[in-house]
């Protein structure tokens, strides 16, 4: 466990440190804990201070003062701005590191079609967005809150320790005959009182670990059901799914509200623990120092200093026991980025089996072509095949017999298989999926969809209006969720005119006019073959009128076995 924790920490840590802006990172994060280091110093002059001010007081020494007020007041200036800039900085080094290993994390879940991947191949992977939106930003908080915390309480608690000593003296214990000096027993005490207390802490607080973890994803799922109801309302609607929905939400949110009270129970433990811990602090120094006080051995500055640094000495030892619960959040942090990473590598290096080439030819081939599931069955086995340019397919075959994945292993994007799928050299293909996406923005940025917008307004005009959607020229540069306001029908029309915009040579069409009426359905065809001559189609389709566009069709069995032929004209 400990060690996971580590390994995982350190794979994540590094990165940065060692990237392209390591000089400037490592830089700035020296002079802040620099900066530490000199506050610290400060709060020992601070400390000292304390002395001489009370035994001036006690002395009735007037003319010490307003000196010493003086002094304190440069000291405790010195030490507002030094603090304030402490912060400010560690904030700059933090927000530089985030957006480096952000930048790294949606590189890695773009390339390859990670996303698509983790999605259809490892569905266990939850909520990718908030990893990398919220658990990066922690990760890198919380780590540098520990690092910087850390390295300036173990210095205050050598500079105090040291201040500690020299002010404790010597105690003797009488044991029998014999007696024994314990020099510097203040510092000592602090040392096992705080070391005992950090024991009990983690006794009490090793649970928040996975009660933190379960936390978060407990509700992150709730969100992500609230959130598939919100994208998919029409369809719940429709099936008036208020009911079951409403169950989900009350199963999944019970849990969270479940989990939140085991939390909140470790949590009242752990405080009852941490408050407990600090008000004995309050009352024990004095407590240790009032003998040597009455005794005459330390003046009235002496006991105010050995408070002051028993007070100092214990913050920083009390640190190390309160951050215990910053320590359960970072290794829950530590725990769902680097399950997500795994993922990501676990899906990016499955190799596409497929090989995808362009040569010199006129033909879509496919060599040997196997498509496979991830469970390994065949769902289409060793095809040879060519569809020439300027040809119209169309694949068929029963619900579930392949076609789609078929479609997925031409564009690349499905890897288990085998064989090869060659396109012309230099072509142009675009697939088109049922449900056209739609990028949030303008509707003239959904049109031109992967392209960054550009060409003339006429050129988009037009299409429009050859795809039937000219009520919507006026509202080209209109700023909205175009998916939500489309009719199905209405997306579908949208991704012809990008079609004619882009105009490939290859146009995939994975029952891109489902949701269209036959007329319509025909008129989007002709439109293609009239508007694009020389391009090739390749459409998947249940309807029978889909037949009247093609002159070839591929029928898949599902077993495996295919067949080519020729679709006769009627007429
Ligand atoms: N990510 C996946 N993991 C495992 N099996 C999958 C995955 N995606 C699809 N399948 C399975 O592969 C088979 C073929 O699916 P595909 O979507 O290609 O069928 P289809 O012929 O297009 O069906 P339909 O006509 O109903 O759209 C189905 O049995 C489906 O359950």
């Amino acid at each position: 466990m400990k060690g996971k924790f580590l390994h995982g920490f350190w794979q994540l840590f590094r990165g940065y440190w060692n990237s392209e802006h390591k000089w400037r990172a490592r830089g700035l994060l020296t002079f802040v804990i620099g900066l530490n280091f000199f506050d610290v110093y400060l709060l020992v002059c601070i400390n000292s201070w304390y002395n001489e001010f009370y035994n001036a007081l006690q002395g009735y020494q007037a003319d010490q003062f307003w000196p010493l007020v003086g002094e304190f007041t440069g000291l405790a200036m010195l030490h507002i701005l030094i603090a304030v800039y402490a912060i400010y900085l560690r904030q700059a080094v933090q927000i530089k590191w985030r957006t480096w290993l952000t930048n790294q994390y949606l590189g890695k879940w773009m390339k390859q079609q990670v996303y698509y991947r983790l999605q259809v191949l490892k569905s266990d992977t939850d909520n990718p967005d908030q990893r990398i939106s919220e658990d990066i930003n922690q990760f890198v908080t919380l780590t540098l809150q520990l690092l910087i915390g850390f390295l300036k309480q173990l210095t205050t608690l050598a500079a105090f320790g040291v201040v500690l000593w020299n002010l404790s003296g010597a105690f003797t214990v009488p044991l029998g005959s014999h007696e024994f000096v314990i020099y510097g027993y203040m510092f000592w005490f602090s040392l096992i009182y705080s070391a005992a207390g950090t024991i009990c802490a983690h006794l009490v607080g090793r649970k928040l670990i996975g009660l933190n973890f379960d936390q978060q994803r407990f509700e992150a799922d709730f969100r992500f059901n609230m959130m598939r109801v919100r994208e998919n309302s029409e369809s719940v609607a429709f099936y008036r799914g208020e009911q079951p929905e409403s169950v989900g939400f009350k199963e999944r949110f019970a849990r969270v509200i479940e989990n939140y009270w085991q939390l909140m129970r470790q949590t009242k433990l752990l405080n009852f623990y941490v408050n407990g811990y600090a008000q004995l602090a309050i009352i024990v120094p004095l407590v240790l120092a009032a003998p040597r006080y009455f005794a005459g051995a330390m003046a009235l500055g002496g006991l105010m200093q050995t408070v002051s640094a028993f007070g100092r000495v214990q913050d920083a030892l009390s640190y190390f026991v309160e951050s215990y619960d910053t320590i359960a959040q970072l290794a829950a942090v530590i725990r769902r980025l680097t399950t997500f990473t795994g993922h990501m590598a676990d899906v990016s290096e499955i190799q596409n089996g497929v090989c995808r080439l362009e040569k010199e030819t006129d033909n879509l081939c496919l060599e040997n072509l196997q498509v496979q599931l991830p469970d390994a069955r065949t769902l289409l086995d060793t095809c040879t095949l060519q569809i020439p340019q300027g040809c119209y397919a169309l694949v068929t075959g029963s619900s579930g017999c392949g076609k789609s994945t078929l479609l997925r292993t031409l564009a690349g994007i499905w890897p288990y298989g085998k064989g090869e799928v060659v396109l012309p050299k230099g072509s142009r293909t675009l697939f088109l999926p049922q449900r056209p996406y739609l990028p949030l923005g303008s509707l003239r940025r959904a049109l031109y969809y992967p392209l960054s917008a550009s060409g003339s307004d006429e050129r988009l005009q037009e299409v429009l209006r050859l795809v039937g959607l000219e009520k919507f020229v006026a509202k080209l540069d209109e700023v909205d969720d175009w998916s939500r306001i489309l009719s199905l029908g209405e997306q579908q029309r949208l991704a012809f005119a990008r079609v004619l915009l882009v105009k490939p040579d290859w146009i995939f069409l994975d029952e891109a006019t489902s949701a269209l009426d036959e007329p319509r359905e025909q008129e989007m065809y002709e439109l293609l073959k009239r508007e694009l001559p020389t391009a090739s189609i390749v459409s998947v389709g249940h309807r029978s009128t889909l037949f009247a566009q093609h002159d070839t069709e591929l029928h898949l069995d599902g077993d495996g076995s295919w067949q080519l032929r020729p679709i006769q004209a009627v007429n």
